[in-house]
């Protein structure tokens, strides 16, 4: 029998950064190292605001391939007939209109984290992205990683008994006394902080073991707390703490959630505990290699402990794109393990914890109120 052939799905990207290199060094990995045969990406053009950045990016990153176009703005890219999806990798506070562009110019969009920079802006693009009948996903690459459709599988099939408690914590010294106030992670401009930065993930493993767990039918936090802690620098935070607690359906749980771009990470960066027993997930929490199962016994004591570890060629942002080629093949319009209802909930989270906690972005950065 003859093999099926592998469809070709091309991307756009949009941006330079550092983000988009990681990205790009994955599509162009070998899809067999990781088991995948029906699917192969291409690059096909790279857009930048200069196109100098653009062709350097293709030859530093890409080997100089001559058959990638380099563009010295993004429109260009949005406007490439050759390119099925654009890859949005520009800072937080410029991914509603980048995203927007490209929905109009009718390309299937993968939309870096986080989403956007509040819910309405969200809620906008979902609304274009249907009208213009496009896939849409945010790039929560650590939903797609082996790793935690492992961890998925083990929750869903109970013999932990159910979640109670998730400790999630992403922490990352960004050196802030030491970088321009300027860069991204300081700037208010572009969303700086560490809640839309790295708050994603903690985030990320509450509504995977509980948001997204059979027994809370998808119902909503029914509470959600936070409190910010603002740098001495600029007005974006340092470290935030939230809360959700969802008890409006057969679940009865927590999590307690923290970031900081101050400390060094910890280990383990997740644990969620069960009725009888707990999983310990290994930083980093955006792309863990390992976990650990804790059995408990009659007495409350562990009594069996399984470790588990991961490993591929790549540094795990070619799941998404995968599942982003499958989607659209498939006429899909949004993701099932990452759909729109998660990221709307993304944004329904930060927005109360920004509200809380007082953080706002400077006049006209928000495209939508
Ligand atoms: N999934 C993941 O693992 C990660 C995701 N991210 C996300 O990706 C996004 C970008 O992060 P990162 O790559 O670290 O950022 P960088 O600062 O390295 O890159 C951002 C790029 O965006 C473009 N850009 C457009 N407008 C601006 C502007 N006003 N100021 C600065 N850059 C601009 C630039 O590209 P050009 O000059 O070519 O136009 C720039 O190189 C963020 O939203 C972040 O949350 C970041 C790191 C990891
Ligand atoms: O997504 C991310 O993960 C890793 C962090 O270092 C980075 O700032 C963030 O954007």
């Amino acid at each position: 029998m003859a093999a099926i052939k592998p469809l070709i799905f091309r991307w756009g990207i949009i941006s330079t950064g550092k983000i988009a290199e990681s990205f790009v060094k994955d599509l162009l990995v070998d899809p067999k190292t990781r088991g995948v045969d029906d699917i192969q990406h291409q690059v096909v053009s790279v857009g930048s605001r200069s196109v100098e950045k653009a062709q350097e990016f293709i030859d530093r990153v890409a080997g100089g391939n001559k058959s990638i176009k380099a563009f010295g703005t993004y429109e260009e890219v949005y406007a490439d007939k050759d390119v099925d999806a654009l890859y949005i990798g520009t800072p937080h506070t410029y991914h509603y209109t980048n995203a927007l562009d490209g929905i109009k110019a009718g390309k299937h969009i993968l939309c870096e984290k986080p989403v956007t920079c509040n819910l309405a802006e969200l809620r906008s693009l979902l609304a274009a992205a249907k009208e213009h009948n496009v896939f849409f996903m945010e790039a929560m690459w650590t939903r797609f990683q082996p790793l935690s459709l492992e961890v998925k599988k083990i929750i869903d099939e109970g013999r932990l008994g159910l979640p109670v408690l998730v400790h999630a914590d992403l922490s990352g010294n960004f050196n802030i006394h030491n970088i321009l106030t300027t860069h991204r992670i300081l700037d208010p401009a572009l969303g700086g902080g560490a809640l839309l930065d790295i708050g994603p993930y903690p985030l990320f493993w509450a509504i995977l073991a509980l948001y997204e767990h059979p027994a809370n039918n998808s119902s909503l936090p029914t509470n959600i707390v936070g409190s910010m802690l603002n740098t001495p620098i600029t007005p974006v935070d340092s470290s935030t703490c939230f809360t959700l607690t969802f008890a409006g359906s057969k679940l009865a749980a927590q999590a307690t959630l923290s970031c900081s771009i101050t400390l060094n990470p910890i280990d383990p960066g997740v644990t969620i505990r069960f009725e009888r027993g707990a999983i310990l997930i290994s930083s980093p929490i955006y792309c863990p290699k390992e976990f650990k199962v804790q059995y408990l016994g009659p007495n409350g004591k562990v009594e069996k402990e399984e470790r588990r570890v991961f490993d591929y060629v790549g540094g795990g942002w070619h799941f998404e794109a995968d599942e982003v080629a499958r989607c659209v093949r498939d006429g899909k319009k949004e993701s099932e393990l990452w759909g729109h209802d998660k990221s709307l909930l993304e944004m329904t989270v930060f927005d109360e914890v920004r509200r809380q906690g007082g953080y706002k972005f400077p006049p006209g950065v928000e495209k939508v109120l």
